[in-house]
């Protein structure tokens, strides 16, 4: 039988009791808990959402900071959807660029490809958006890391890597790269909104959208919001091991589910390029196929592989063109071979 427990002479029971009357006392006084994480848990994990007719009249809205918007505000879609159509508007290719497992090389092959584009053709305008909120690497990797974005009529204006390359990332906007950004999912949301309907990109060829690992608060807000722009689609990062390739197939379900089309996989770190001699080996070995294999299972294409080669990390952390400077290198070669692969989805310029 199990024993039963007493504290001061009362039951667990008499005690979780005793606090919770208390609680509510608290709250019938001052309107408010009196234990602050506790009501914040509650009511996001029960709040109606925005749109809903219960929105700022629900039980969980009591105490809420939002209450009174949400009760007032219009309901129907976020109106920020058809601000982020009119301004994606000249915007001729949006591309995703996701990753089932964070570290895979996801804002590295970004990066890459942005360059790669930017490179191949003066006239083509390209653009990077930073979304990873928490862990913004574009202005670092893209070598303007310190840079300031500026507001004018017309909104932010992008940070100019080359003439033809531009990048927008919440990285320029910490006072120091060492800030920690520890939001929750509606602030997220609104920093994706005012970033997908406020920089002043101009006419753009491509706009390639670095996001965090996995599928969390910053893809639902993007999913949301470019669900009117004419999203090309999304391109998957991954590397060859099967606990990778597991997160990738999450990542493959969740866009169909959502409706984004998945332009294909890119297997990164595939190979070892040696320092030294150059050689080529396999590092990771795929146990089970590796990407090409699990593309062919899930019909979706293999867009190609780079090889894991230490110049990349290199270049990337002194912010250096790795595609201009390593004209002959196989990643250089690789990465011009997935532009090619791309342009099977491109929208004619204007
Ligand atoms: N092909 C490669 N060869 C060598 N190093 C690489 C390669 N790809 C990525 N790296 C290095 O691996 C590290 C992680 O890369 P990166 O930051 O691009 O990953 P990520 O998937 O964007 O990470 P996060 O999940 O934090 O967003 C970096 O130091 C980067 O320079």
């Amino acid at each position: 039988m199990q024993q039963k427990v007493e504290i001061n002479g009362q039951s667990r029971r008499q005690m979780q009791k005793a606090i919770n009357e208390k609680k509510k006392k608290s709250r019938d006084v001052t309107g408010q808990e009196d234990d602050a994480d506790d009501d914040d848990d509650v009511s996001e994990r029960n709040c109606p959402g925005i749109k809903s007719k219960d929105a700022g009249k629900a039980s969980a809205c009591s105490g809420c900071p939002s209450q009174q918007i949400c009760a007032s505000g219009p309901k129907g879609p976020d109106p920020g959807i058809e601000l982020v159509q009119n301004r994606l508007e000249q915007v001729k290719n949006k591309i995703l660029i996701l990753s089932g497992k964070g570290g895979v090389g996801k804002s590295t092959v970004t990066a890459l490809l942005s360059r790669a584009l930017a490179a191949d053709d003066s006239e083509r305008n390209v653009a990077v958006l930073d979304i990873d909120i928490c862990g913004p690497s574009q202005p670092r990797v893209l070598g303007v890391l310190g840079e300031q974005v500026h507001h004018s009529g017309s909104g932010w204006s992008p940070v100019y890597v080359d003439d033809n390359l531009s990048v927008m990332s919440i990285g320029f906007l910490l006072s120091t790269p060492d800030d920690a950004v520890i939001w929750r999912g509606p602030k997220k949301n609104g920093m994706i909104r005012q970033f997908l309907s406020e920089v002043d990109w101009g006419k753009l060829d491509y706009l390639l959208i670095d996001t965090p690992p996995g599928t969390s608060d910053e893809h639902l807000s993007a999913t949301t919001y470019l669900s009117e722009a004419d999203l090309t689609g999304a391109i998957i990062v991954t590397t060859p091991q099967e606990v990778a390739l597991l997160d990738v197939r999450k990542e493959i379900d969740y866009c169909r589910k959502v409706g984004i089309k998945v332009l294909g996989v890119i297997e990164n770190m595939y190979l070892f390029v040696c320092p030294c001699c150059q050689k080529l080996s396999e590092i990771f070995p795929a146990t089970t196929g590796g990407a090409r294999r699990m593309c062919e299972d899930l019909d979706v294409t293999y867009l190609g592989g780079l090889p894991l080669d230490p110049k990349i990390a290199r270049y990337c952390d002194e912010g250096k063109n790795f595609i201009t400077e390593m004209p002959n290198s196989s990643i250089t070669d690789s990465c011009k071979n997935i532009i090619k692969e791309l342009a099977k989805y491109r929208k004619e310029t204007h």
